[in-house]
């Protein structure tokens, strides 16, 4: 089997409703996207000969998929109230509601499915929250 890895970063905000620390409050992340995806075959003529899939086509659907969350504040549905969401968005902040608690394991299952769904046969997808602490998701055999 082949592995190809395409990786971008986006800077954004998040909290962690219901966490008792400091990461209860809301602070960035150079968040670091890592997509590992398989292939069996080797195409055998053509522009993609000897290759799984062009890295151009993965790169950019990464880099979209990624610049899609840039520069936002990430937050869990729920977690905030409405009159504050109603007027961060009245004064023009990019917010981005999720239905999941924004840790670097859901992530990873979020940016896995999203790239499931373009079609591509996806081995894992990490996802570091600093330059030291990453989540990896993988399905199971
Ligand atoms: N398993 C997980 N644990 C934690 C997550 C997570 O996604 N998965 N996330 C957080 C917070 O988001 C937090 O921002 C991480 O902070 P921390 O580990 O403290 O990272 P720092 O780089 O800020 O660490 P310093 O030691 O303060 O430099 C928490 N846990
Ligand atoms: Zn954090």
């Amino acid at each position: 089997m082949y592995i190809l890895r395409a990786e971008h970063s986006f800077d954004s905000a998040h909290f962690l409703s219901g966490y008792e620390g400091k990461c209860a409050n809301i602070h960035g992340h150079r968040w670091r996207i890592v997509a590992e995806v398989a292939g069996e075959k080797l195409a055998s003529e053509g522009q993609l000969r000897g290759m799984v899939i062009d890295f151009g086509d993965l790169k950019r659907d990464v880099k979209k998929m990624v610049d899609d969350h840039d520069h936002a504040l990430i937050i869990e549905t729920g977690t905030m109230r409405e009159v504050t969401l109603n007027c961060l968005r009245e004064d023009g902040f990019n917010i981005i509601e999720i239905p999941f608690r924004p840790t670097a394991e859901e992530f990873s299952r979020y940016f896995y499915e999203i790239l499931e769904e373009k079609g591509y046969q996806v081995k894992r997808v990490t996802v570091y929250e600093t330059p030291t602490n990453c989540a990896t998701y993988e399905r199971g055999r």
